[in-house]
């Protein structure tokens, strides 16, 4: 029976699967139900310094055909607030499982205020920074903003002095991959890289209706699921070609075993669930950790380390 433990920067997991952050994840009876899940780790909703509405309702679809094929969403960045996420991690039971905290802080000023504070819980939460929500209305993605990107990684890794990771969105040009690797690569307490975040302002149209799935930003919203799967394969394994010293964490069209073999296969150390784990629940983990298990014994695979980042290509 193949043996699905692994490590993540030296803690040990009982297995590679985790919540993408936003998904089940955003008050504490959720938070509790994924501590309890069979999940490896989990992680909290992206927060702001204070707590936020978000964007106006309809702002999350799956999108159907014969099947479901992915999702729109346009949250703008719900949550409790900060203090709320860092009383969770307060009372998180560590041994159980990690804990990463997202942030995602709406000014450069309000990150640091969130960082600081974090520093100062001494606990052993995993900062996850949010360089990507596509969501807010007038806020553009940090992630694709480079020396924004640059200065917030210098004020976090002055400020919080200890390793943390950051959730990039995709990219989709080789120069690009490059560009933000090599950014990245400055940055040694940048200790992981978690790719990706929804492909941001894709657009759903309903024939019917011949209207938006979703309300906010003219329908404009992050796009999830089947549809961004090979896209999240390309970034985890460009992200893993150019930052040998880190470790990335995979996000995006994991439905399945199949789908967590892949992002293993092609670099990822942990892989993240996020609109199929919002469309089944956390029961979702032990069925994709079976799937996962099968696939490896069919071939021959004992441990995860048999495979991860051993993608082939064709000379
Ligand atoms: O980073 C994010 N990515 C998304 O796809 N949606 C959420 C959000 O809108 O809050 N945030």
């Amino acid at each position: 029976m193949a043996d699905l433990t692994t490590q993540f920067l030296e803690l040990p997991l009982k297995n590679p699967l985790m919540n993408a952050s936003g998904v089940w994840c955003s008050v504490a009876s959720q938070l509790e139900a994924l501590a309890e899940s069979a999940a490896g780790a989990m992680v909290s909703k992206s927060c702001t310094l204070q707590p936020r509405d978000g964007n106006p309702e309809p702002r999350y679809r799956v999108i159907n055909g014969e099947r479901t094929f992915g999702s729109i969403n346009s949250m703008g960045l719900p949550n409790e607030g900060f203090a709320y996420y860092l009383r969770y991690a307060q009372r998180h039971d560590y041994e159980q499982k990690p804990l990463f905290m997202s942030i995602s802080g709406l000014t450069l000023d309000d990150n640091l205020t969130m960082v600081d504070s974090l520093k100062d819980a001494v606990i052993p939460a995993l900062l996850e920074v949010n360089l990507s929500c596509p969501n807010v209305p007038g806020k553009s993605q940090i992630g694709y903003d480079f020396d924004a990107m640059d200065t917030l990684l210098a004020e976090v890794s002055s400020g919080y002095q200890r390793p943390f990771g950051v959730k990039l969105p995709p990219y989709f040009d080789m120069a690009h991959f490059d560009e933000a690797a090599e950014i990245l690569n400055r940055y040694p307490l940048v200790a992981f890289v978690t790719c990706i975040n929804s492909i941001g302002n894709a657009l759903v149209i309903d024939i019917d209706s011949e209207t938006t799935l979703i309300k906010p930003k003219d329908g404009f919203g992050g796009l999830g699921g089947d549809y961004v799967l090979p896209t999240a394969l390309a970034n985890v394994n460009a992200f893993y070609r150019r930052c040998p010293e880190k470790t990335i964490i995979g996000c995006g069209g994991v439905k399945s075993g199949t789908e967590a073999f892949l992002h293993l296969l092609a670099g990822a150390t942990l892989v993240q669930i996020g609109t199929s784990l919002y469309e089944e629940g956390p029961g979702i983990f032990p069925r994709v950790l079976d799937e996962l298990a099968a696939i490896m014994d069919d071939k021959g695979y004992k441990t995860i380390a048999d495979f991860r980042g051993k993608l082939k290509t064709i000379a």
